[in-house]
């Protein structure tokens, strides 16, 4: 089982040092020298301060469904904010953007959508490394500011398989997939850029897509050394 947020400690760990952090799972972990236990001798930092991680690509190409699989596999680790409307006034809105609530913020079909300082708190008080599914243009603005999330891509096979996506979800109408498959073009063209992502991830076969993310999840450091093991 995995210790919740809150016993997830920095440790250093028998026979190896293991930095910044990472997760204990005690039940399958065996150290170096065989045993099934480990003894704290470095001192105990909360992950909040770990990296949130941005997660962006066009409307279809599988952001949910990748983040699915990942908060299944690994239940305790992350906690999910979304770029969401928010339920108040416009204007309420507004004057929570302009005091500096918001890390970041769009405007779609004269909504405003953001991402508040609170809702990221909320999760790192929790212990859990905040996953942001934003926008490209959300992405922009979060790069302005001191957060440091690690930014992931996802990128589709096509734009042929994006809208074969969108139409099989059943979840949009045509002018809505059209809408978003004209977006999907500026986003892939931002997304592809070199230097603005740190991973490309192409979901085309699922299974190699979650692989890959999986493993540069473990490489940045956000899956422990020590789970890689198991
Ligand atoms: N590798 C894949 N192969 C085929 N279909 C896929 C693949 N990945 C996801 N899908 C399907 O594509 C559709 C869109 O995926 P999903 O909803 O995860 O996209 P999204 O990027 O989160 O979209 P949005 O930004 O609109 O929320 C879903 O029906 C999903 O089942």
């Amino acid at each position: 089982m995995n210790y919740p947020g809150f016993l997830r400690y920095s440790l250093n760990v028998i026979g190896k040092t293991t930095w910044p952090l990472i997760r204990v799972n005690t039940t399958n972990s065996v150290n170096s020298i065989g045993v099934k236990s480990y003894i704290i001798l470095g001192g105990v930092h909360w992950l909040s301060s770990f990296h949130p991680l941005v997660i962006c690509g066009p409307s279809g190409c599988g952001k949910s469904t990748l983040l699915k699989i990942l908060m299944k596999e690994y239940k305790n680790y992350f906690g999910f904010t979304v770029s969401h409307y928010h339920f108040v006034t416009r204007h309420e809105m507004q004057q929570a953007i302009e005091k500096g609530e918001f890390i970041e913020h769009v405007e779609y079909s004269k909504n405003l959508y953001g991402t508040s300082k609170n809702a990221i708190k909320a999760v790192q008080e929790k212990g859990l490394v905040c996953i942001l599914d934003i926008e490209v243009e959300g992405v922009k603005n979060i790069k302005k500011t001191d957060l440091n999330p690690r930014y992931i891509f996802i990128k589709p096979p096509s734009m042929e398989a994006l809208k074969e996506r969108l139409q099989k979800r059943g979840t949009e109408t045509d002018e809505s997939i059209n809408e978003r498959i004209c977006r999907a073009k500026k986003e892939l063209e931002y997304g592809e850029m070199p230097g603005n992502f740190d991973i490309i991830v192409l979901n085309d076969c699922l299974e190699d897509a979650y692989r890959e993310l999986k493993n540069y999840l473990w490489k940045c450091g956000v899956l422990g050394s020590n789970l890689q093991e198991q």
